[in-house]
Parts: structure tokens; sequence; C-alpha cells
């Protein structure tokens, strides 16, 4: 649900809660020593007057010396009330600020982690992702400052509009009239700032992406090696020009506006100045009062400064985002159902099934039908492009089919079904993560509360474990930025497929994890998970033909639909795709061998 229509302040109601519930007591703490600073702030006006009228006094000799130095030390305390009272307001800010942070980034990643796997194929949900981090520190800067304005400025200008009214009628009313201008200013900003950020996140993120392609470490060897720095750079310099052209177009706009409240605002101080000389020449105010507003005067233009080109600037500058982090956390997420035992006593049905990706035309699965029996072993297999890891995640559950139903027990994968997690389902993927932590962490990470055979997983995969390779055993960090140990490719794909054996499972898809293993190798760790994965339904994905053999069925896929299917003597037989593609690899290799040999 996309918010358009709300304003500064529904959206600060709409904020308020996340905010207090991120540090409640610190909230009301805060609020209360800030109404407590504006009392104080305001006490110097009438401290003054009373200390000008004195010393006025002292000098005619009406009242005594002591009386002067009384009036002037009432002046002292306020003032040093003030600066303390300053320092907690601050300090309090600083406590607040990293406790709702820390808070509000919890909230968004819960909200990212509720997101289904194909919500992240849709760039535009990435767009929302990166604005609402930008406007989770907006939103709190947003109620800060409204509470700051309710509990500081607001009590503030009331004083003051009281203490003027006594004086002079007048005064109220051109203090108000300078007030109007820098508020209308204060809105067209925030409108300006609003339509810029919807106009340029995408940009941003473009450009992030450009920043992280020169400086990111996962890129770093590649982008050495073609050299592409400079093709990087200059599409990082054409965006960056995008993005700053955009900018600057609207801050000169903000700029003359401001000059021009700027302007008004001015002639208004004048104005006052002009009352106050008139009321004090015609004997209506005394020289005390008139010091004491004088004095009041700069300071109630530095709060009105402060109001409408400090925290209204920087609310209207920065609104926008916290729309995004709004729209973030109002996005709608399929409803989810917790961990569920899948029962795979039946097999696997696969009917109709259908699947496109957002934002393509075509379709990646076409109308998929296929029965996968319990404990069978699958190997899928096709070129480039032809969907089988799009199946693979089908199976998974990670997207819904548009069309058709993946029936697992008592579960169906269809759209609109709600996302249930599934317990026994284990995977290792093509692009398989490498965390940075402990060996053994890296293998039980996805049930860290047990302690099942980590060891007897390592050697299923052969992964060296000796002193030589793993200082510290199991308990070796991987991770060079963290002063650990890295692996070479293929003892990372190694940990990873121990990983996926790790996790209790009854179904265990291998989506091409050995691609960095060599073909010997890889035919032994399918092998092995042939054996491990006996009384288990297995699916694997290989482009390595001479490891789908060892599978009791092979699925030949082509362009997202199912063309052949068998083992491999009676696909071989049939002189299809799979045996064409199958004796190419043979050709292949033995072509390889020759010239290894010459
Ligand atoms: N995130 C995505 N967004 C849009 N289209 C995608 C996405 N991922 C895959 N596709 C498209 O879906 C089709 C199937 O892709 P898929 O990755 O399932 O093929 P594959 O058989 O696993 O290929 P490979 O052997 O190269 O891994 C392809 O046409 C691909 O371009």
């Amino acid at each position: 649900m996309k918010i358009r229509k709300d304003n500064i302040f529904t959206i600060f109601i709409k904020v308020l809660p996340d905010i207090f519930r991120g540090a409640p007591v610190h909230f009301v703490y805060m609020n209360v020593v800030a109404l407590v600073y504006s009392v104080l702030w305001f006490a110097i006006v009438p401290a003054n007057n009373y200390m000008f009228d004195t010393l006025i006094k002292a000098i005619d000799k009406q009242v005594s010396v002591n009386d002067a130095i009384v009036s002037i030390l009432i002046v002292f305390v306020v003032l040093t009330t003030q600066h303390i009272f300053n320092g907690l307001n601050a300090y309090n800010n600083m406590y607040q600020y990293f406790k709702v942070r820390g808070f509000l980034h919890r909230r968004i990643h819960k909200k990212i982690d509720q997101l289904t796997a194909i919500d992240f194929e849709n760039p535009n949900v990435l767009t929302d992702i990166n604005k609402s981090m930008n406007g989770c520190e907006n939103a709190m800067l947003l109620v800060n400052i409204i509470m700051n304005m309710l509990v500081f400025y607001i009590p503030q200008l009331l004083f003051y509009s009281i203490y003027f009214y006594s004086l002079n009628p007048y005064l109220v009313l051109l203090v108000f009239l300078i007030f109007i201008p820098q508020a209308i200013s204060s809105i067209l900003q925030s409108k300006y700032h609003v339509n810029l950020e919807q106009e340029i996140a995408p940009i941003r993120r473009e450009l992030d992406n450009y920043d992280n392609c020169i400086v990111g470490h996962s890129f770093l060897k590649e982008t050495r090696l073609l050299r592409v720095y400079g093709y990087f750079m200059k599409l990082y310099k054409n965006t960056q020009f995008i993005l700053n052209h955009k900018s600057y177009k609207v801050e000169k706009k903000v700029a003359l506006l401001r000059l021009y409240m700027a302007l008004m605002t001015m002639a208004g101080y004048i104005g006052v100045l002009y009352i106050l000389l008139y009321t004090m020449l015609n004997g209506s105010i005394s020289i005390g009062s008139f010091g004491a507003v004088f004095i009041s005067l700069t300071s109630l233009l530095s709060i009105i400064k402060e109001i409408t080109f400090g925290s209204f600037s920087t609310l209207s500058k920065n609104f926008g985002t916290v729309l995004n982090y709004m729209n973030h956390m109002n996005t709608k997420v399929t409803e989810k159902i917790s961990e569920q035992e899948i029962d795979f006593s039946k097999g696997i049905d696969i009917r109709n099934v259908s699947f496109q990706y957002p934002n393509t035309n075509t379709l990646a699965i076409d109308n998929i039908n296929l029965h996968i029996r319990n404990k069978e072993t699958i190997a899928i297999v096709g070129e480039n492009g032809a969907g089988k890891s799009t199946l693979a995640r089908l199976l998974l559950g990670l997207y819904q089919p548009q069309r058709g139903t993946i029936i697992m027990g008592s579960v169906q994968n269809k759209a609109d079904y709600p996302y249930i997690s599934k317990k026994n389902i284990s995977a290792v993927f093509q692009k398989y993560q490498r965390y940075a932590l402990t060996v053994e962490e890296n293998i039980r990470i996805s049930d860290i509360k047990n302690n099942y055979e980590v060891l007897r997983q390592l050697q299923n995969v052969e992964l060296d474990t000796s002193s030589k390779k793993l200082p510290e055993g199991l308990q070796t960090l991987l991770s060079r930025e963290f002063g650990g140990i890295d692996l070479s490719g293929g003892q990372w794909q190694r940990l990873a497929i121990a990983r996926g054996l790790y996790r209790i499972h009854d179904l265990i898809i291998l989506d091409e994890p050995t691609a960095a293993i060599d073909p010997l190798e890889e035919t032994k760790i399918f092998k092995m998970f042939n054996d491990v994965s006996k009384d288990k339904t297995a699916v694997i994905i290989t482009h390595r033909l001479g490891s789908a053999k060892i599978a009791d069925r092979i699925i030949v896929m082509e362009g997202g639909r199912i063309v052949e299917e068998g083992t491999h003597d009676t696909l071989m037989e049939q002189k299809g795709k799979y045996a064409y593609m199958f004796n190419e690899q043979v050709k292949w290799y033995e072509h390889e061998v020759q010239y290894e040999k010459n």
C-alpha cells in the first residue's frame, strides 16, 4: 500500500508509536526535560526586564546596591540552569537516538525477513528497502523535531505572545506576521523535497551499485583483472551527474524561496522594533522592558529561524524518505504459517505448473507436470536458462507458481496459498554463501541449537580438517577480513554441501553446487551424496551428465518445459536431446584427455 496523501502530521501520528516503543521511559524523560528547558529559556526575558529596571532604579538610588546585585544574580542563576538543561537535553537526544535507531533497524530487518524470495526479484521492492533504511532515521528525526516543537518551541511562542501582548497587542500580530512567510516556505520546501526523493531513490540505488562494483570486496579480483575500473567509473560519474543535477535544480528553487521569505521576515522585524520604540517613547513601557524585549527579539528570531530553516527545513527535506519507511513497513507480506514438517510419503506432485519472473514477458517454467516418488533421486539437466534452478526454487517453496500446484503431503504451493516454512527440506545453491563464521558455525547455522555430527558431514564431503588446513579445527574462523583463514573455491563448495546435508531433511536439492570441483571429484561427491541420501528424496541439478547417471531418473528441460525423462540407459536409447548432449560431453572429455597426453 503506497502512502501518498499523508502530510507531516499524519505521518507523525503513524510513526510516533514506533519511536516511543524504541525507548519509552527515555522518550517521556526527554520531553519533560525539554519542557523545563523551554520555561527556563523564556525565564531570561522577565529576569532581564527586572535586572534592567532594578539597575536603573539603583542608579537613581531608588533601590539598594544589594537589590541590584540580587537582580544580576537572578539572571546568572537562570542562565546557569539553562546551560545545565541544555546539556541534559543534548545527552538525552543522543542516548535516545542510538536506542531507537537499533530498534527501528531490527523492525526493518524483521519486515524484510517476512518478504518472500520472489519479492527480491522485483527491482521496486529493492528500491523500497534501500529507501526505507534512509527513512527510518528520518522518521526518528521527524518525531523528535515535532515533539521538540510541542514541548519547546510552541510553549516558547506562547510565552512570548503573552509577554508581548501585555506590552502592546500589536507586537503579537507582527510576530505572527514574521512567522507566516516562514511557514509557507517550509510547506513548499517539503513538497519539492518529497518529489525529489521519489525521483532520485532509484538513481541513488544505481549509484550504490556502481560504487559497489568499484570498491566492493567481492568484485575486486574480477574488476582488477578485466581492468573495468574506468568503465564503472564512467557509469558512476554519469549517474552522479544526473543525481546531482536533479538535486541542484531543487536546491536552487528552495534557496530562492528562502531568500524571499527572509526579506519578508526582516521587514516584520523592523516593524516590531518601530512599535517598541514608539511604545517606550510614549511612556507605556519601561526602559527595562524595552531592553528585555530587544534582547528577546534576537532570541525569538532565532527560534523562528530554527523552526523554519532548521527543524522544518530538515523535516521537509527528509519527509520523502519517511514516507518510504512507512511504505516499506506497510508492504503487504504473504501470510506466513509457522514451520511445518512435510510428509513426503506420497512423493511430490507437480501439476500444470507455470511461472514467470516479475517484469519479464516469457514463462521461465511452462506448464510442467511431474511426479517425484518418495526417496527417489532425480537429476535435472538442460542447457543454460532451461528453467532448472527456477523449478528447484518452486519445489523449495521460495517462489509460488502463478498457475498450477505443487503438492507435498498436506501442503500445497500455489498462487495465494499461505507461505509455509518447511522444517525437513534442505538445499545447496549454485550461489551458496560463504559466512564469515567458524567452520562449525558454517555447517550448523540452520540448526545452531542441536549438535549433530558436524565432523561426519565434513568427512562425507572429504574436506580436510587437519590442523595444517584448519589451524583451530572446527573453531577456525573462515574470513580474512576478521582475522581468520580463507578456503579454496572447491573447499567452500564442500563446506556448503556439508551444511546442506547437516540440516535434518527428507527432501534435499543440490542446485549445481559442484561447479568449482573437478569432474572426477564431483562424481565422487555425487556418489557419496547418493549413499547418504538413500532414504531421502533428492533432486540434483547438474551440467555434467556423467554425474546425472547416478540418479534413478533424469529429467531433461528446455525452454521451461520437460522434453525428456527416463533413466540414463533409456534416454541414450531414445537418441534424443539427452543422448546428443551426453555424446558431445564425452567427445569433449576425450579431446581434453588426448590434449593432455600430447
Ligand atoms: N531473477 C530473474 N528475473 C528474471 N528472469 C530470470 C531470473 N532468473 C532467471 N530468469 C530467467 O528464467 C529462465 C530460467 O532460468 P533458470 O535460472 O531457472 O535456468 P537454469 O536452467 O537454471 O540455467 P543455468 O543452467 O544457467 O543455471 C531464464 O530465461 C532466465 O533468464
